[in-house]
């Protein structure tokens, strides 16, 4: 298999950067996954390409310019194509060669199968920012918007965010949840298997939470399709009624405390907390006193930052230990080096907001060279609707000038990691889920270059090993072309024909007697290839030094009966000391009767 690494050239600069593996062939674990019970939940067969950010599981994240380190198995014309095994737990348990992967598991129960000749496999994307829990839309603002009012003119005029907590109070909770539940679907459709979901369309506790409800509900109803990362982003506008300093206490003293409390008692699972820090919204310094309450109770910080104007919003996030800050459309130098300098917080870029607002984009070359770790979001929400990661890469790629490869790094390992989550999701690497995008096409960046068309591209994704999206009459039995195993039957036949050659060597040898006459003619002659088969293996085993020599004649001679016998004398000659077999090939081949 060809193991081909794009990366960049090497930088000693990074030595204090974390631990770097170069690419490589995964690395066989230490300790493998366990296969209880000899069964798999899935197997994928014969991949084209598989496609990851690093083979180690404990690479956090790709900063700087190893942030364009990929990994891509190439099918071999040889062996045939990579395959990837999963087990109950849908943790991946294998990749590599299929032909290996089926001499494995040749023994085991499989669930489904998928044939992915001739496709790719990239690991599923991870959706870093999306605000997908509301009801109502913003259809007139956009329009508003596309005359040329700005985004805060109208959030100062009352619409904008809050337009939508007053369509989203209005709405019955089983239609912001049906409407939630379709949304998470297309995400998932287009290859999202890992989503963080905020709420901030409340904005009052009783409000919030009834938002946190629905999206804890869609959580264990949709376990089997997309994993949730729920984030309370109470503080996503200051309320009508109240002010900065008033919404900041209530949010300190009163919302916080209540959310830990309903996560302590498993109502809720809440595992990050967000501010809108920016002019007209919450200042740093609030920000930072409801970011600093959040952290004391046990949630990741993951908050939006500079968005509109710089707010110094990067070294307020590595004084506080942010594990994300998201948009960064205005971030400045020193704030790059506050975050770089935190080493865990990852820069959260989302170049459909910028495009739909015409904003200038978040400086994304200037980050990756400082060497933050850049993830991508969606930021699905009723101002920019748009919940597929393939175009929000492309967009990275032609807005942001990122790379493809840097591209999908941001919206796979990286945005794990600004999640808290890239131990066990954003790769393809063994202990990790199973989440997987297999798209039909020869080369991998198809899914970023074939603008708007991922929803034909991509056959199945897959999350956890289940299958969340599948051609129509799929079902995951294993695929007639694939039923019967070339390579297995191969290997079988050749083993149980040299254990009988062995058989047989021993019997004549035992009792000194010639072998068998080949068969002789003319119309056999597949039987007689047969049978010289049969006393190469014989010699091969023999004489294990000339094995090389002995092939090469081998081939050589194939085609000729008289040229493979020459040939079969010529090894013989290296072992003058005892009868060799070919002087009883001689004996049998060449004459009419075998010698007793
Ligand atoms: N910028 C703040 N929040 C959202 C937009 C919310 C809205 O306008 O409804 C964002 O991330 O883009």
């Amino acid at each position: 298999m060809d193991r081909k690494s794009y990366s960049s050239d090497d930088d000693s600069s990074f030595d204090d950067e974390l631990p770097y593996l170069q690419m490589s062939p995964p690395p066989a674990p230490k300790s493998t996954p366990p296969t209880p019970n000899g069964r798999l939940k899935l197997m994928v067969h014969s991949a084209r390409q598989v496609v990851t950010p690093s083979f180690d599981p404990l690479t956090p994240y790709l900063a700087g310019k190893r942030q364009a380190n990929i990994t891509v198995l190439e099918e071999d014309p040889l062996t045939g194509g990579v395959g990837i095994a999963v087990n109950h737990d849908g943790l991946i348990v294998y990749i590599g060669r299929t032909d290996r992967m089926r001499v494995i598991y040749r023994d085991f129960t499989v669930d489904k199968h998928i044939d992915a000749t001739g496709m790719c496999v990239l690991p599923g994307f991870v959706d870093a920012h999306t605000h997908p829990v509301w009801a109502g839309d913003r259809i007139d603002e956009f329009a508003m918007k596309l005359r040329g009012m700005s985004y805060m003119e109208i959030h100062e005029a009352g619409g904008g965010i809050f337009s939508t907590v007053d369509a989203t109070s209005a709405a019955k909770t089983s239609s912001i949840y049906n409407a939630l539940c379709i949304r998470l679907k297309k995400m998932a459709e287009s290859g999202t298997t890992l989503v963080e979901c905020k709420s901030g369309y409340g904005l009052e506790l009783n409000k919030e939470v009834r938002l946190l409800e629905v999206l804890q509900q869609a959580k264990s109803s949709q376990k089997n399709t997309i994993n949730m990362s729920i984030t309370y982003c109470g503080a996503h506008a200051i309320p009508r009624n109240s002010n900065m300093e008033e919404a900041t206490k209530r949010i300190v003293d009163v919302d916080l405390p209540y959310i830990a409390h309903l996560n302590k008692t498993g109502k809720l699972d809440v595992e990050n907390v967000d501010v809108f820090c920016d002019r007209g919204v919450f200042s740093e310094q609030h920000a930072e006193l409801i970011l600093w309450k959040a952290k004391s109770l046990g949630f990741q910080l993951n908050f939006h930052g500079d968005e509109l104007y710089p707010m110094n919003s990067g070294q307020m996030g590595a004084r506080v230990g942010a594990t994300a800050i998201s948009h960064l459309e205005r971030i400045g130098e020193a704030d790059m080096g506050g975050m770089r300098r935190a080493k865990r917080t990852v820069a959260v870029l989302l170049p459909s907001t910028g495009f739909a607002m015409r904003l200038r984009p978040p400086p994304a070359r200037k980050l990756i060279a400082a060497r933050v770790p850049v993830a991508l979001g969606s930021d699905f929400n009723p101002n920019v609707y748009c919940y597929s990661m393939p175009l929000i890469m492309n967009l990275a790629c032609v807005y942001l000038r990122m790379t493809m490869e840097e591209a999908l790094v941001a919206a796979t390992l990286n945005a794990a990691a600004s999640l808290g989550k890239s131990d066990k999701h954003g790769s393809i690497v063994y202990n990790k889920f199973a989440d997987l995008v297999i798209i039909n096409s020869p080369r991998w960046e198809n899914i970023i270059y074939d603008f708007g068309n991922h929803g034909q591209i991509i056959k199945f994704v897959v999350m956890a090993g289940n299958i969340v999206k599948g051609p129509k009459h799929f079902d995951g039995s294993l695929p007639p072309r694939l039923r019967t195993d070339d390579v297995l039957q191969k290997r079988r036949r050749r083993r149980s024909t040299s254990l009988k050659m062995e058989g047989e060597r021993k019997r004549r040898h035992s009792k000194c007697s010639p072998p068998p006459p080949p068969p002789h003619s003319h119309t056999q002659h597949q039987s007689i290839v047969c049978w010289y088969e049969e006393q190469i293996e014989a010699i091969k085993r023999k004489y294990k030094e000339d094995l090389q020599a002995v092939t090469r004649r081998y081939d050589r001679a194939l085609n000729s009966k008289t040229g493979l016998y020459q040939c079969l004398v010529q090894a013989a000659s290296h072992n003058r000391h005892e009868r060799t077999d070919a002087d009883d090939i001689q004996a049998g081949g060449a004459g009419s009767s075998s010698k007793m």
